[in-house]
């Protein structure tokens, strides 16, 4: 059977890059994708030789028009509040990527999940790779009482820290029985980053980046190292198009994190 997909969020980095990924995968088809910046009722074709499909800045009207399965999002986080509510209500399943979301939204979508019977998976990063450093910082963090992340993304990133440093410092600090150690000079002290469950992260932003994390745990006589690299968004893709297959069939169910679609 072949699945539906819409895109939201479709004319930025990560949109245009899902686009080329849904056109090219047997099983799924590109339905439609909506975005602020398009103009009204255009079309757009994904990649090259493959055909044009609805482009609209009014995603109600564009769900309506062209009944996908799955709307993936990956657009800005003041936008996903709006944009889940239109999905949910047009019974569109969702696999969300957009990051800086609140735990608000998040709940919201746990209980949308549930009212209007659709599936959700929202991830703060669809690389398999970021997946595993996480699970691999999780399992250290038993291990090590104090901890850093220095996260490094492109100038144009929207949020600051990154989704996937926060997540991975709330997962680490979860997989704990004490609370991990800091130094008490941290305090109101601008250069040693933002406190998350006890670990500090800190973020650089330049040109020549795409997304980058290390974790650094330390322990008297020794550190260890946990880092992943990205060079282009295509590392995204199988991460994206697993969420689509998965919660396609899975309605009802909210789902927080790619690891919990992998056999870990
Ligand atoms: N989870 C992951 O693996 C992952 C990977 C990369 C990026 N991201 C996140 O995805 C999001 C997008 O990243 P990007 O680099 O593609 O950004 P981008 O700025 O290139 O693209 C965002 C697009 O969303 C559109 N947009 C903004 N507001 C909108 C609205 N109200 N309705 C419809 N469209 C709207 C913009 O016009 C733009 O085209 C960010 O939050 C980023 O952190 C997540
Ligand atoms: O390019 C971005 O923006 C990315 N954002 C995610 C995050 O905030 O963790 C994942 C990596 C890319």
């Amino acid at each position: 059977m072949t699945i539906k997909v819409a895109v939201q969020g479709a004319l930025g980095q990560m949109g245009r890059e899902v686009m080329r990924a849904v056109t090219a995968a047997p099983d799924l088809e590109l339905a439609g994708a909506c975005d602020a910046r398009a103009e009204k009722s255009a079309k757009f074709s994904p990649a090259e030789n493959a055909p044009p499909v609805p482009l609209n800045d009014n995603l109600a009207r564009l769900l309506a028009d062209t009944r996908p399965d799955v709307l993936v999002d990956f657009s800005l986080a003041a936008a996903v509040p709006q944009t889940v509510e239109i999905a949910a209500r047009a019974g569109v399943s969702l696999v969300i990527g957009t990051t800086g979301l609140s735990a608000q939204t998040l709940a919201r979508v746990n209980d949308l999940t549930r009212e209007y019977h659709i599936g959700a998976v929202i991830a703060p990063n669809f690389a398999l790779g970021a997946v595993v450093m996480m699970e691999l910082s999780r399992i250290a963090a038993r291990y090590f009482d104090w901890a850093e992340i220095i996260e490094l993304h492109h100038e144009y990133k929207a949020d600051a820290p990154s989704g996937t440093a926060i997540a991975t410092a709330r997962t680490m600090a979860a997989s704990r029985d004490k609370p991990f150690r800091s130094l008490d000079s941290d305090a109101g002290h601008p250069s040693r980053g933002q406190k998350f469950d006890g670990v500090t992260v800190h973020s650089v932003r330049m040109p020549g980046l795409v997304a980058n994390q290390e974790v650094i745990l330390g322990a008297p006589g020794q550190t260890l190292s946990i880092k992943h690299d990205t060079t282009s968004r295509e590392c995204f893709m199988p991460g994206v198009l697993l969420a689509i297959r998965e919660i396609a069939g899975r309605p009802g169910e909210f789902i927080f994190g790619l690891e919990k679609l992998l056999d870990f």
